[in-house]
């Protein structure tokens, strides 16, 4: 079977900020970076502390508008969007950070905060609207009760589960994870790995994965990307990777 097309194309993204002094260069924090992802793939990026990993996924979602480069999702360039165009766009490449409570808004219920970008995107049938909140929320495995609850009330694996269902409320193609269970205790970890390949299964989602831990992403990604000082320095299947995760530049063939 031929492959599906890639539902994001990145090509030669380059990412500056200022320097600290106006003496000092700027940071080429993404240095020219290129990959594709497809749909139903996970594609991990990952890399010392301080690569730019952050930073392309900040640039693949236009939460800052990457200095150079191409950003094609679904056939569409979103690098030349103003930002009225591309609000329609964003409910379909969601992001899902590494702090879950930090992202949710602690006085709001669970299931307002999934109901939430219905909302802001005019998708919300109050005569259908609970049920599909209802419906999420069993996709990340939590019931109807927590839907009453506020973030402060859920373990912190459960709240990552409520970020990952507001994610999904406008039926995204592509997440963006950047580092969805680094800030988890270790025994809820593979609870929430297992609700994301699932939903990938189930929906044919593609993932952009952002991650330092070669364990992990040896076990979540089809295939890795090793960014190293802004590039990308190699890239192959994730099962290339090496158990031991001591040389992570080395850990991938180029190509
Ligand atoms: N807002 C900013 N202003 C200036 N420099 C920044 C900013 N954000 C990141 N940087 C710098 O850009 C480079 C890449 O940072 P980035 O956070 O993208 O890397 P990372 O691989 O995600 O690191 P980590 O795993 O520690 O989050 C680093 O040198 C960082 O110090």
């Amino acid at each position: 079977m031929p492959e599906p097309s890639p539902v994001l194309q990145v090509r030669d993204l380059v990412v500056h900020y200022p320097g600290r002094t106006r003496h000092d260069p700027p940071v080429r924090a993404v240095d020219g970076v290129s990959f594709d992802v497809r749909p139903g793939e996970t594609l991990a990026l990952i890399g010392e502390s301080g690569c730019g990993k952050s930073s392309t996924a900040t640039a693949v979602l236009q939460l800052r508008r990457p200095d150079s480069g191409s950003v094609r999702f679904a056939g569409r360039e979103l690098t030349t969007l103003t930002d009225e165009e591309l609000r329609p766009l964003r409910p379909a490449f969601q992001p899902v950070f590494q702090d879950p409570y930090g992202s949710l808004n602690p006085r709001r219920r669970v299931r307002d905060t999934i109901a939430e970008p219905l909302r802001v995107h005019g998708r919300w049938d109050p005569a259908t609207g609970p049920a599909r909140v209802a419906e999420l929320l069993e996709m990340v495995g939590l019931d109807a009760s927590h839907g009453a609850r506020r973030p402060g009330e859920l373990s912190g694996g459960q709240q990552q589960r409520v970020g990952i269902a507001r994610a999904l409320a406008c039926e995204p193609r592509l997440l963006v994870l950047d580092e969805p269970v680094s800030a988890l205790d270790p025994s809820v970890r593979a609870g929430v790995l297992n609700v994301l390949t699932a939903l990938q299964d189930e929906l044919g989602l593609a993932y952009l994965f952002i991650s330092h831990d070669l364990a992990l992403v040896r076990h979540v990604a089809h295939r890795v990307a090793v960014m190293r000082a802004g590039r990308i320095v190699g890239t192959g299947p994730a099962r290339t990777l090496p158990a031991t995760p001591e040389h992570p530049r080395t850990a991938a063939k180029s190509g």
